[in-house]
C-alpha cells in the first residue's frame, strides 16, 4: 500500500509545511515496514556488550564511532527538517548535550549541521574532563556555534529553536535522573517545540521506555534500536552507525536493514 510518506517523500509532504512542523501528524500512520519488524531491539546490557566488543574485537576507537554517530544524527536530522521546513526565520536548533558518549554525538551532530546550514547552539552543562570532549567542544567553538551558561526557559525556547536535539542519556542511562537534568528534562517536557532524541529519549529507562517521560517527535537509533523505541511514537525513526562488521551483527542477531547506497541513515 503506498503511504503518503512513498508518494511524497519527507519534506515534500504537503502538511509538512512551515505553518505546521509542529508536532503536526503528517505521518501518523506510520507503515509498519517489514524492515522495522525483523530488526532486533536490544536490551541494556546488550548495547553495552556490542559497544565494548566494538573497541576491544573489532579495533574501533570512541572518537571515530562518535564521528560517524553524529554524522548519522546530522544526516538524519536533514531528511526529517529540511532547512525549507523550519517556522523560525532563521535555521535555529537548539542541541543539548550530556555527560556521556550520547553527549559526544550531539557535539558532532552540531557540528555537522552547522555545515549543513542550520544555526545549532549547544548547551554543555557537564563537561567530562578528558581530551575527547575538551577536542570536539574546541571544534564547535571553533565552527563559530555559540554555547548557552543555562537552560533557556520553555517559552525562550519556543520563540527562538525549531527544534532541539536531545543528546543527554544513551545506553548506559540507569535509576533517577540527577540534576541539572532533572530540571532540564521538566523543561523540555513543557515545550512544544519538536524534540529529535538521539540513540534513546533522555530520560527513558533503556528498556521498559516512561510513561510521563519525553515524547520526542524523532528518534535515531544508533547501531541498533533499544527495547524502548518500541514505545516510541514520534513521526521519525531513523536508524543511523552503519559500521557494524558482519561479524558481530551475526553474533548478536541484529538482522540489520541494508541501508540505501552509500547512505550512513536509513528511516524505520
Ligand atoms: N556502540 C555504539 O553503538 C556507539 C554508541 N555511541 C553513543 O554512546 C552512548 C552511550 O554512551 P555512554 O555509555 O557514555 O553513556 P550515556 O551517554 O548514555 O550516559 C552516561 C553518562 O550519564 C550519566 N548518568 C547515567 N544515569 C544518570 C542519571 N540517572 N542521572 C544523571 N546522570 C546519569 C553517567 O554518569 C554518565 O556520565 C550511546 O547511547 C550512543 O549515543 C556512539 O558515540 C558511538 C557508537
Ligand atoms: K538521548
Amino acid at each position: 500500500m503506498l503511504s503518503v510518506r512513498t508518494l511524497f517523500g519527507i519534506g515534500t509532504c504537503p502538511l509538512a509545511t512551515a505553518a505546521n512542523i509542529h508536532k503536526t501528524d503528517c505521518f501518523n500512520s506510520r507503515p509498519a515496514s517489514t524492515m522495522a519488524q525483523t530488526i532486533k531491539y536490544l536490551g541494556q546490557e546488550e548495547a553495552q556488550h556490542i559497544d565494548e566488543e566494538l573497541f576491544s574485537e573489532y579495533g574501533f576507537s570512541v572518537d571515530q564511532l562518535m564521528e560517524l554517530a553524529g554524522l548519522s544524527c546530522a544526516t538524519a536530522i536533514t531528511r526529517a527538517y529540511p532547512i525549507t521546513s523550519l517556522v523560525k526565520g532563521r535555521p535555529s536548533l537548539l542541541v543539548i548535550c550530556g555527560p556521556g558518549n550520547n553527549g559526544g554525538d550531539g557535539l558532532v551532530c552540531a557540528r555537522h549541521l552547522k555545515l549543513f546550514g542550520y544555526e545549532p547552539t549547544i548547551l554543555y552543562p557537564k563537561r567530562p574532563n578528558k581530551p575527547l570532549f575538551q577536542g570536539l567542544t574546541t571544534q564547535c567553538q571553533k565552527m563559530e556555534i555559540p554555547f548557552l551558561t543555562e537552560m533557556p526557559e520553555a517559552e525562550v525556547i519556543e520563540e527562538a529553536y525549531n527544534l532541539v536535539i536531545d543528546a543527554i542519556f544513551g545506553f548506559s542511562f540507569k535509576g533517577a535522573v540527577r540534576e541539572p537534568f532533572d530540571s532540564i528534562l521538566d523543561v523540555l517536557k513543557k515545550t512544544t517545540v519538536p524534540i529529535a532524541s538521539v540513540d534513546i529519549p533522555s530520560g527513558w529507562d533503556v528498556e521498559q521506555g516512561s510513561a510521563d517521560g519525553l515524547q520526542p517527535d524523532m528518534l535515531i537509533s544508533l547501531t541498533a534500536p533499544k527495547k524502548s523505541a518500541l514505545l516510541f511514537r514520534g513521526r521519525y525513526h531513523f536508524l543511523g552507525g552503519r559500521f557494524v562488521p558482519p561479524g558481530l551483527e551475526r553474533k548478536y542477531q541484529l538482522n540489520l536493514p541494508q541501508y540505501p547506497g552509500t547512505d550512513c541513515v536509513l528511516q524505520l
